[in-house]
């Protein structure tokens, strides 16, 4: 829902101002903060949905309330060391994101379609701050396995991105759940309707940054994907899914670091309305996962 229409709404409560939108939730200052009890007690319908509004802690005295409850943010554990995060990054977040990330992709050491173990891959990638060569397994300079290009520099946005996301999960849990991790790869995959990934496990980091459970932060945007995850090698133990949406993050790190995953399948049409039209480059999902290569 656009945040004009929400203002407009909240305006028949008096003069209020958008202050800030943050991981989906957007928060509204009334510039007269006695209407604050009323606009909570009030039931709003914005565009046909409805918004609950919860109060934000006065802050210097300021009084605002945080709206928004499309999209809320949710942290789910679904096992030792893996952490899925519902709606972390906000749509404004999101369009910008694709749009760099789509552009970055359109350059020459952009988007190319990757061969593993001899056979064509179900998806289009490229890589920034070192190439993943998915022929020696090891990670590069240059694009060692294709075309011999420099690999794009990792910009310091995507860094401080990385940085951000596991610096608010830190606040959300009130916990360290993972070892920081010093974001220096980040391996972009363009999936389309038909792409998939096979259950895999992400053993090209140094020893170090494996064996000290450094964690692989994965960022979602575009059409919904049938996410596959097991312990285990697939035959021995239960594999289990999640369906990762546009704006979510998944985590594995600490004793899940060696998670076998995959993408079983992209849901086609699902990439939400707001995005569109910044995707309609490259329609379909595309996944951004950051590493500690060293
Ligand atoms: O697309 C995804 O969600 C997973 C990508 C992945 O596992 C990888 O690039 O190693
Ligand atoms: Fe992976």
């Amino acid at each position: 829902m656009p945040s004009e229409s929400v203002l407009q709404h909240m305006e028949q409560f008096g003069p209020a101002t958008v202050v800030k939108r943050c991981r989906g939730y957007l928060y509204v200052k009334f510039a007269d903060p006695h209407v604050v009890p009323h606009v909570r007690a009030t039931r709003h319908v914005v565009e046909g949905a409805a918004l609950t509004v919860e109060p934000v802690r006065a802050k210097k005295k300021e009084w605002y309330c945080q709206i928004d409850p499309q999209f809320p943010v949710r942290v789910r554990r679904l096992g030792n060391g893996i952490v899925h995060i519902q709606n972390m990054i906000s749509m404004e977040m999101q369009k910008r994101l694709a749009r760099r990330v789509l552009l970055l992709g359109e350059s020459p050491a952009g988007f190319y379609r990757p061969s593993f173990e001899g056979r064509q891959m179900h998806l289009s990638t490229f890589c920034l701050g070192h190439h993943w060569d998915t022929v020696s397994h090891t990670y590069t300079a240059v694009r060692s396995d294709s075309d011999g290009l420099p690999v794009l520099a990792l910009p310091e946005d995507l860094m401080d991105l990385a940085a951000g996301i596991q610096h608010d999960l830190n606040q959300k849990r009130q916990e360290k759940m993972f070892p920081e991790m010093l974001p220096e790869a980040c391996i972009v995959n363009h999936y389309t309707a038909e792409g998939s990934l096979g259950l895999h496990q992400d053993l090209d980091e140094s020893s170090s940054s494996l064996d000290k459970g450094i964690p692989v932060i994965s960022l979602s945007l575009g059409c919904s994907a049938r996410f596959l995850f097991t312990m285990g090698p697939s035959e021995t133990s239960e594999t289990q899914s999640c369906v990762l949406k546009s704006g979510d993050i998944f985590i594995f790190g600490g004793p899940a670091r060696r998670l076998h995953h995959g993408i079983a399948k992209v849901f086609p049409r699902t990439t939400p309305k707001s995005l569109q039209a910044d995707m309609e480059g490259r329609p379909g999902r595309l996944n951004l996962t950051f590493r500690q290569v060293m």
